[in-house]
């Protein structure tokens, strides 16, 4: 595939920090438009891979384009294409949810209204509430909220639905799925294996800091034999998967 087709190409990603080793080699492609999924167990390398990807941690080694863009040398234009959700959200905890959103929505040029998008992730009831006093579950839509409201073209989420109960989950694979339609890339980092499976064209599984297998769902569990994904990340990486949150 020629790389003007590819939303984020990573190669060869290093990073370590002191003695550990948390990504060691990863190269990575994500298609124009495609949902691909990055599974791996706890300390796999997922969240560093994907900060070095969004320009937010410097490699020791390796390169990474998001549409042809670096990261690092090229920030402000990622800025504009790029939607980062984390799993930490560093905001003032004293603004309120209409003006963390505003204040995101004010950074870019063309950005979704603020009632829409907090409708959106579901925090209408929430909007005169402090960042601070909300549940870690609202705290977690509000962060996929300001990823999203400058209508990115490129979209991390990591742990999208950690800590959401089944209804706000749900809601956020229609987020995903909207994303999709929209012509939208969404690189997913998840332990829910369902999840992966409802939402990603292409699952990357990671251990020890590489990827140790990248196909489409069904091609990991045809590849082993395997009757589940579970089955299939568990003989492909010698690894249990984590409880689903
Ligand atoms: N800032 C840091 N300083 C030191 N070590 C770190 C730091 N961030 C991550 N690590 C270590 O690097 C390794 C990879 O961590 P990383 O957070 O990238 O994994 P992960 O796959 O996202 O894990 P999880 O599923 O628990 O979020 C782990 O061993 C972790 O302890």
């Amino acid at each position: 595939m020629a790389s003007h087709d590819l939303a984020i190409e990573a190669i060869d990603l290093r990073k370590r920090y002191g003695s550990t080793e948390a990504v060691a080699g990863i190269s990575l492609s994500v298609h124009r438009g495609e949902v691909l999924g990055i599974l791996g167990t706890n300390g796999a390398g997922k969240t560093t891979t994907v900060e070095m990807i969004a320009g937010l941690r410097r490699p020791d080694q390796g390169t990474v384009r998001v549409l042809g863009l670096d990261p690092e040398a090229d920030r402000g234009k990622v800025r504009q294409v790029l939607g980062v959700q984390l799993q930490s959200s560093e905001l003032h905890g004293s603004l309120t949810v209409t003006e963390l959103v505003d204040l995101y929505a004010s950074l870019y040029p063309h950005p979704v209204p603020t009632g829409e998008l907090i409708e959106q992730v579901g925090l209408t009831e929430q909007v005169t509430t402090r960042f601070e006093k909300l549940s870690g579950g609202q705290q977690q839509r509000l962060s996929i909220a300001l990823a999203l409201v400058g209508r990115p073209r490129v979209v991390i989420l990591d742990e999208l639905t950690t800590g959401l109960d089944p209804r706000a989950r749900r809601e956020m694979w229609r987020t995903v799925e909207n994303l999709r339609s929209s012509g939208a890339t969404v690189l997913l980092v998840s332990h829910a294996m369902e999840e992966v499976e409802a939402l990603c064209d292409r699952v990357a599984l990671f251990a020890a800091g590489q990827v140790t297998a990248l196909d489409t769902p069904s091609g990991l569990t045809d590849r082993v034999g395997a009757s589940s994904l579970d089955e299939a990340f568990v003989t492909l990486t010698g690894q249990e998967p984590e409880e689903i949150p």
